[in-house]
Order: C-alpha cells, then sequence, then structure tokens
C-alpha cells in the first residue's frame, strides 16, 4: 500500500499457554475507516492494545507510520489516540480537568494546550459541559469525552475498541457520527462484534476468528462473498414441499406457515430466477421472495471454513 499508516507484520501473542492472536498481518491507509470485526474473545482487544503500545507482544513487529512501536514507543504512539474498551476515565474529575490531565501525558505545550481542548471539546460536543464531573455524565457523553482525548493531540491514526458497546441505540448513532466526522482528516481502526455497523462505517472490512484473519478487504467485496443461502418465500398457492424440492439447487425446503416456505439451497443466486420461473409456469402465486440475511455466527463459520480450506 503506497499510502498506509499502519503495518502489522506476523503478529502474535500468548497470554500464559495459550495463543490469543496468530499471525496477523495488516496494513491501514492513511485516511478512511477499518472495521475490525470478531465475536467475543476473537482477539480484537489484543490486537488493539498491541497496535497503541498498551500490551507487549510475543512475535511479531506493529509499524506505526513507519516507526516500530516496540523499538520506539514514545515515537510511535506521537501518530495515535486510543479509546481501550474500559476507558480510563477519572469519574471525580471533570471534563476539562480530565481533557488538560491527559493533554499533559501527550506531551502537549502549555502554550497550546488550552486550545487543543477546546478544539477537541467542540469537535465531541461537549464543551458545554467543561465543568461537569464524569461521573454525572450519560454513557454516551463518556463516550465523546474519551474520543476527544483520543484526539487531542491531533494524531494521525485513532484507535477505537468497541466504541458504541453498552451504548442505548440513539447514543450508538450519535457516536457513529462522530466517528464519521474524526475520520474526515485521518485513519480511524474501530472495533466491533456488529456486522452492520461495520457496514455502515467503513469501507474495509478486517474480519478475526479465534486470533486469526478470516478475511480483510473492502465491504463491497465482502458483500460478494458471503452470499445468503436460505430464501423466504411466500406463495398464495403453495406446491407441496416436492415440487419446490425438484428445483435445481434446492437442498432442504422447510413450510413455516400454510403459505410461507423457507428453501435452503447451495450455490449461486441464479436460483431466484429458477424460482419465480417455476412458481409462474405452476401457477404458485408468488406474493414475496426475500434472501435471508446471513446471521454473524454463520458468516464466521463459512469464512474459517474457507480459510482452512
Ligand atoms: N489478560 C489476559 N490473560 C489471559 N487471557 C486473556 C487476557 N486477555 C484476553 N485473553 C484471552 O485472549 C483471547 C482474545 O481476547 P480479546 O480480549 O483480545 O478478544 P476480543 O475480540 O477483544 O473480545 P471481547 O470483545 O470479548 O473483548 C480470549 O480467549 C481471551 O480470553
Amino acid at each position: 500500500m503506497q499510502d498506509s499508516i499502519v503495518r502489522i507484520e506476523h503478529l502474535s501473542h500468548r497470554y500464559s499457554n495459550t495463543w490469543a492472536i496468530r499471525d496477523i498481518n495488516m496494513e491501514i491507509a492513511s485516511s478512511g475507516i477499518v472495521g475490525l470485526l470478531g465475536s467475543n474473545g476473537a482477539g480484537k482487544s489484543t490486537t488493539m492494545n498491541i497496535l497503541c503500545g498498551a500490551l507487549n507482544q510475543t512475535e511479531g513487529d506493529v509499524f506505526v507510520g513507519g516507526i516500530n512501536m516496540r523499538r520506539q514507543p514514545e515515537e510511535a504512539k506521537k501518530n495515535i489516540g486510543f479509546l481501550p474498551q474500559n476507558p480510563p476515565l477519572y469519574m471525580d474529575l471533570t471534563v476539562d480537568e480530565y481533557l488538560h490531565y491527559c493533554a499533559g501525558l501527550r506531551l502537549i505545550p502549555k502554550q497550546t494546550m488550552k486550545g487543543a481542548i477546546q478544539e477537541a471539546k467542540e469537535r465531541c460536543g461537549v464543551a458545554h459541559y467543561s465543568n461537569r464531573l464524569i461521573r454525572n455524565l450519560s454513557g454516551g457523553y463518556r463516550q465523546r469525552v474519551g474520543i476527544a482525548q483520543a484526539i487531542v493531540h491531533k494524531p494521525r491514526l485513532v484507535v477505537l475498541d468497541e466504541p458504541t458497546n453498552g451504548l442505548d441505540p440513539n447514543q450508538i448513532l450519535e457516536v457513529r457520527a462522530l466517528i464519521k466526522d474524526i475520520a474526515t482528516e485521518r485513519a480511524v481502526i474501530f472495533s466491533s462484534h456488529i456486522l452492520s455497523e461495520v457496514q455502515v462505517l467503513c469501507k474495509e472490512i478486517v474480519m478475526i476468528e479465534s486470533g486469526r484473519i478470516v478475511f480483510s478487504d473492502t465491504i463491497d467485496a465482502f458483500n460478494n462473498y458471503v452470499e445468503p443461502h436460505s430464501m423466504l418465500l411466500h406463495m398464495e398457492n403453495p406446491p407441496a414441499a416436492a415440487a419446490l424440492e425438484k428445483i435445481a439447487g434446492v437442498t432442504r425446503v422447510e413450510f413455516l406457515t400454510e403459505r410461507q416456505a423457507r428453501i435452503y439451497f447451495s450455490g449461486d443466486q441464479e436460483i431466484t430466477e429458477s424460482v419465480i420461473a417455476t412458481s409462474v409456469q405452476q401457477g404458485w402465486r408468488l406474493r414475496e421472495l426475500s434472501l435471508d440475511k446471513t446471521a454473524l455466527d454463520e458468516i464466521f463459520k463459512q469464512l474459517s471454513s474457507k480459510q482452512s480450506n
């Protein structure tokens, strides 16, 4: 990749004697949002903690802006803002006190500190809560403060570990909008276990399962890669299951109600055309046909087995 901010090479990490991640390789462009998708325990936090220099890897290398995180952590960290899964928010500090503390840790010079904090607060929509104790903020606002500390030093990359976890639906939308906004001038990588979240926010998706990358490409490529394997039919004049089973590619038929059937199939989606044509021919009076979205668990299973083949 010509213009990349992160390069991860053969990264593996072991906690005592079990491997949490194995041979992770990844390159992140210097702009845009990358979604790191994985179920609980897949290895997302481990990868992000190493990427941000909060954990030392067992094997492999991480380069941020070309700088090796292990060898020159102070230099490499200047390029990164990090919101860990459990943000280190100090409940008894006000928003201003907390952001001053963080800006100090980031070695922002005294003369520019006030302006940098004000800019981060405004960007994250927390300026009107400057003097409020963090403990008195809602979950959504605490997360905004967490994001403000991650951008206060204007890093080229922001890493957010499950930033919408535990928020209510409105707060989730607000935090997503904020992520989009801060990504206009830097690269953002965030982790999630919600596929639809990654689909709405990102152009690139990296899927991790049992510590290994099982997919890494654009969202468009992902949508083409993971094909549905079942569809729901609503027919006014349904045939017997045997007639549906005769359609080439259909592997199983299940009637949910008298007029609704789910059919499972293998192969590509030309099957929709066959179903419609046969329905017209045989007078099933098809009213509705919808391809089932594959559940995330099923997608992971498919991808993991494709990888091991
Ligand atoms: N400090 C630790 N000591 C031992 N094992 C750990 C530790 N932290 C994580 N693990 C294990 O490493 C594996 C990867 O965990 P990790 O937290 O990276 O996954 P995750 O994808 O972020 O999951 P979650 O969304 O649940 O945080 C899991 O099996 C987990 O139990």
